[in-house]
C-alpha cells in the first residue's frame, strides 16, 4: 500500500459567527488522503474552504472535529511531530521589514528547533536565488523575492510535505517558472507537494492528482488525467473550403462558427461517433480542408462540477 503523506477523516470546521452572525460551516466532513511523493492539487472556488483546510494542516486553525494525520502522526496525539513534518508557504507577504533573508531563515530554523549544525541556510538561499540578497533588509526586496523567501522559510526544517497556498497568484512568468522548477526538484527528491491554485492549466500540468472542494466538501478527487478524461465532451474543429448553407447534425451535437472561420462541432462521445459528425458534413456537401480536435480541459471539469463561481 502506498504510504499516505496526509490522512484526513471527517474533518469539520465551524467558525463562530461574529457580531451576531450565524456560525459558518467552512468544512463539512472532509475525507482526503494524499499519497507520499505526489504533487497534489487542491482546487475550489473562492470561499470553498481550501485555506481553512491548509491552515488546519499547518496548525494555524483549530479544527472543530475529525482526524488529521501528517506523515503518520496524529495532530492531536503527536502535535510536535505532525507539525515538523509539514512546511507551508502562505499567501500573504507579511514579513518583518528589518529581517534579512539570512536572518529570517535562521529565526525560522530556530523556531523549529533545527540545531545550528544542521541548518542549510546557504543551500536554501542558493535554491531560492537570494544568495546575493542574503544580507539585504526584507523591506528592500521585491514582491517576487519576498515570495521566494517565503518558500525558503517553509523549507528550513526539511519537511516531508510542502504546502503551497496559491504560490503563483499575481507573479510574473519568470518567477512562476522558477517556483515550478524548484517544486519539481523538491518532489524528485521525495517531498510531497500540495498546492492550491486558481490556474487550472497549472494544476493540469503540475499535479498527479487533484481534489476539488466546494462549499466545504470534497466533491471529486482523482488522477488529473482521469478527471479530465471523465468529461464526455469532444469538439472537432473543421476548416472548410466554403461555408455550408445548412448542416444537419445528430440531435445532441451542436455547432458554432468561430471568429477565425473555423466550424466547431461539439458532441458527447458516449452518444455519437466522430464518423457520424463527418458523415453529416459530407451530406451537407462540405469540403474539409483540415480537421483538428479539442479535448475538454480541467476548466470544463471544474465548471461542470461546481457552481462555476471560480474567478
Ligand atoms: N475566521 C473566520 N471567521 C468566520 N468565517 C470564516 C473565517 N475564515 C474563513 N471563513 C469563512 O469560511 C469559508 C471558507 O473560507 P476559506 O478561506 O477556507 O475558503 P478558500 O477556499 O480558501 O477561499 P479563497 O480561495 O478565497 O481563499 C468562507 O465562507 C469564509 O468566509
Amino acid at each position: 500500500m502506498t504510504q499516505q503523506a496526509i490522512e484526513i477523516t471527517g474533518l469539520r470546521k465551524t467558525y463562530a459567527g461574529q457580531k451576531g452572525a450565524a456560525p459558518k460551516d467552512a468544512l463539512k466532513g472532509v475525507d482526503l488522503s494524499i499519497p507520499a511523493g505526489s504533487i497534489f492539487g487542491l482546487l475550489g472556488p473562492n470561499g470553498a474552504g481550501k485555506s481553512t483546510l491548509i491552515n488546519i494542516l499547518a496548525g494555524l486553525v483549530t479544527k472543530t472535529s475529525g482526524q488529521v494525520r501528517i506523515w503518520g502522526f496524529d495532530q492531536d496525539i503527536n502535535p510536535r511531530q505532525s507539525r515538523a513534518a509539514i512546511g507551508v508557504m502562505p499567501q500573504e507577504l507579511n514579513m518583518d521589514p528589518f529581517f534579512t533573508p539570512r536572518g529570517a531563515l535562521e529565526v525560522q530554523a530556530g523556531l523549529y528547533g533545527v540545531p545550528k549544525s544542521q541548518r542549510r541556510t546557504d543551500a536554501i538561499l542558493e535554491m531560492i536565488g537570494l544568495s546575493d540578497k542574503a544580507e539585504a533588509y526584507a523591506r528592500t526586496l521585491s514582491g517576487g523575492m519576498r515570495r521566494r523567501l517565503l518558500l525558503g522559510k517553509a523549507l528550513v526544517h526539511a519537511p516531508h510535505v510542502l504546502v503551497l497556498d496559491e504560490p503563483t497568484a499575481g507573479v510574473d512568468i519568470e518567477l512562476r517558472r522558477m517556483l515550478w522548477s524548484n517544486v519539481r526538484k523538491l518532489n524528485e527528491q521525495g517531498m510531497t507537494i500540495i498546492l492550491t491554485t486558481h490556474y487550472l492549466e497549472e494544476a493540469e500540468q503540475m499535479c498527479d492528482e487533484i481534489a476539488i472542494i466546494d462549499h466545504g466538501r470534497v466533491i471529486v478527487r482523482d488522477k488529473t488525467a482521469a478527471l479530465v478524461g471523465r468529461l464526455d465532451a469532444k469538439t472537432l474543429l473543421f476548416r472548410l473550403a466554403q461555408p455550408l448553407a445548412q448542416l444537419d447534425l445528430p440531435p445532441q451535437a451542436r455547432q458554432e462558427m468561430r471568429a477565425d472561420g473555423v466550424l466547431a462541432v461539439t458532441y458527447r462521445r458516449s452518444v455519437h461517433t466522430a464518423g457520424e459528425i463527418l458523415a453529416a458534413l459530407a451530406a451537407a456537401g462540405g469540403t474539409i480542408l483540415d480537421v483538428t480536435s479539442e479535448d475538454p480541459d480541467l476548466e470544463d471539469v471544474f465548471l461542470s462540477l461546481t457552481s462555476g463561481t471560480m474567478d
